[in-house]
Parts: C-alpha cells; sequence; structure tokens
C-alpha cells in the first residue's frame, strides 16, 4: 500500500483532525454512518477556523481500529483523532485496547471526565472505557480521544452539560484540547465559546 500524503494546513492554527467510527454495522453498509458526519458538524460549528478532516470508518477490529489511528498520526500528520464507537463491554467493543495498543502515554483525564458528563445524561456511562492518550514520534505528536459510538453522544461529550440557563454544569472535554495540543506542539486552536469554552493558563494565552 502506497503512503498516504501529510496534510498541510491552509491556516496556521488550522487544526488536523482524524475522525474514525468503529462500527461492525454501519462499516458493513447495514445502517448509514452517522459518527462522522456527527463529530464534522461539530467541530465545525466549535472551532473558529475550520478544521481539516480525514474520515476513516472501520469494523470493531482492533488492529483495523489501530491501523487507523497510526495512518492518520504518524503518515496525515493529524494534530487530534476522535473516535466513536466501541468502546462498551461486548466481546466486540475493542475501541479502547486498539487505541492504548498504539499509545506513548496515556492521558486519564479525558476518560474520567467524559463518563463524569455521560452520567449526567445516561447511567449507562459507566459502562464506558473510552481512553484519551498520546501517540508521539520523532517529529510529532497528536492526542487521541474516544467517544462513545451513539451519536448524540458525540456532542454531549464534548460540549458538556449546561443548565437551563445556558451555565456551564459540567465543562465538556473538548475544552481541554486546544491547551492539550498547544502543550503538545500543535497549532494555536479556539473555540467558540457559546459551544465550549476552552481554558489555557494567562501564560499561555496569545496576545489579541
Ligand atoms: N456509526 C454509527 N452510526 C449510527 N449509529 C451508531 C453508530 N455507531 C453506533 N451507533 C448506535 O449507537 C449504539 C451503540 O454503539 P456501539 O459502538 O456500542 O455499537 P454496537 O452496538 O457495537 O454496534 P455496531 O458496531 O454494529 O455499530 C449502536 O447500537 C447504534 O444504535
Ligand atoms: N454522553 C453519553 N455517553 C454514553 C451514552 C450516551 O447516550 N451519551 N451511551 C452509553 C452506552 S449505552 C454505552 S453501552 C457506553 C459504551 O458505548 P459504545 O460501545 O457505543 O462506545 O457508552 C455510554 N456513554
Amino acid at each position: 500500500m502506497s503512503k498516504a500524503q501529510r496534510l498541510t494546513r491552509t491556516h496556521p492554527d488550522q487544526l488536523l483532525v482524524g475522525l474514525v467510527s468503529v462500527s461492525d454495522r454501519a462499516s458493513a453498509g447495514v445502517y448509514v454512518d452517522e459518527g462522522i458526519p456527527s463529530l464534522q458538524s461539530w467541530l465545525a460549528q466549535a472551532l473558529t477556523v475550520a478544521p481539516q478532516c480525514v474520515s476513516r470508518l472501520v469494523p470493531d477490529e482492533p488492529a483495523r481500529i489501530s491501523a487507523a489511528l497510526v495512518e492518520l498520526v504518524d503518515e496525515l500528520g493529524c494534530d487530534l483523532v476522535l473516535t466513536t464507537g466501541g468502546t462498551g463491554p461486548a466481546r466486540r467493543d475493542v475501541t479502547p485496547e486498539a487505541t492504548l495498543a498504539v499509545a506513548t502515554r496515556e492521558m486519564p483525564g479525558f476518560g474520567e471526565q467524559m463518563r463524569q458528563i455521560s452520567l449526567r445524561f445516561v447511567p449507562t456511562a459507566i459502562l464506558s472505557r473510552q481512553v484519551g492518550v498520546l501517540r508521539e514520534t520523532d517529529d510529532h505528536a497528536a492526542l487521541i480521544l474516544n467517544l462513545p459510538g451513539q451519536p448524540k453522544a458525540i456532542r454531549e461529550t464534548l460540549e458538556g452539560l449546561r443548565d437551563e440557563q445556558g451555565a456551564v454544569v459540567v465543562p465538556g472535554v473538548f475544552a481541554a484540547v486546544p491547551y492539550c495540543i498547544d502543550l503538545i506542539g500543535g497549532p494555536y486552536a479556539e473555540t467558540r465559546p457559546e459551544v465550549v469554552a476552552a481554558f489555557r493558563p494567562k501564560s499561555a494565552r496569545r496576545a489579541s
């Protein structure tokens, strides 16, 4: 197989994002994949600079999932990879294992926070084994986050929970993504605060 071309940013602050939908049925055409469109539309409205997204739809096979992650990070140079699906306890739910297999370091705060958020929506959130990790090569690093498979769970975990007045009750995990990407050497991504307010310490904020 020929090597995929490294992506190039069309703006210095543009995030290069890999999207991996893990679903036996969607990849076999039993139903239409809603994971990738949900991720794409959420990112498009959350980021101030439109991201460049590359997507992969794979069955719940560990080797296929790990290979997609390696290709997106090492060959295409993605800064961030979001997976959706395959995080539960069923025998074929193997996304966390396939992610850990290509990780150089774990970022446990992301999984902890996602379960905190999701428990506000559904009691079954305790069954989600999602992980956040870094994959670091000699000249590049990426953050990889597992999201649950239900399309509605994508928005819930990335954006968090607000009360009826719009005040944040539990912050979405995406609030931590831009600063994490700064720290691993990626671009300076900014979010729309009405969708998700990203945090950076004062010392890391760019003068406007
Ligand atoms: N890519 C997808 N597109 C649309 N709906 C999905 C997708 N992935 C999951 N879902 C929905 O969310 C549920 C839970 O997701 P999960 O990852 O556990 O899938 P699953 O039950 O193992 O089935 P499959 O792998 O065949 O999608 C699914 O049963 C399905 O209703
Ligand atoms: N925010 C949120 N998290 C959620 C859900 C949801 O609807 N919303 N569904 C849960 C369910 S039903 C399961 S079984 C686990 C694992 O889901 P997955 O196998 O689809 O990844 O995630 C959970 N996390």
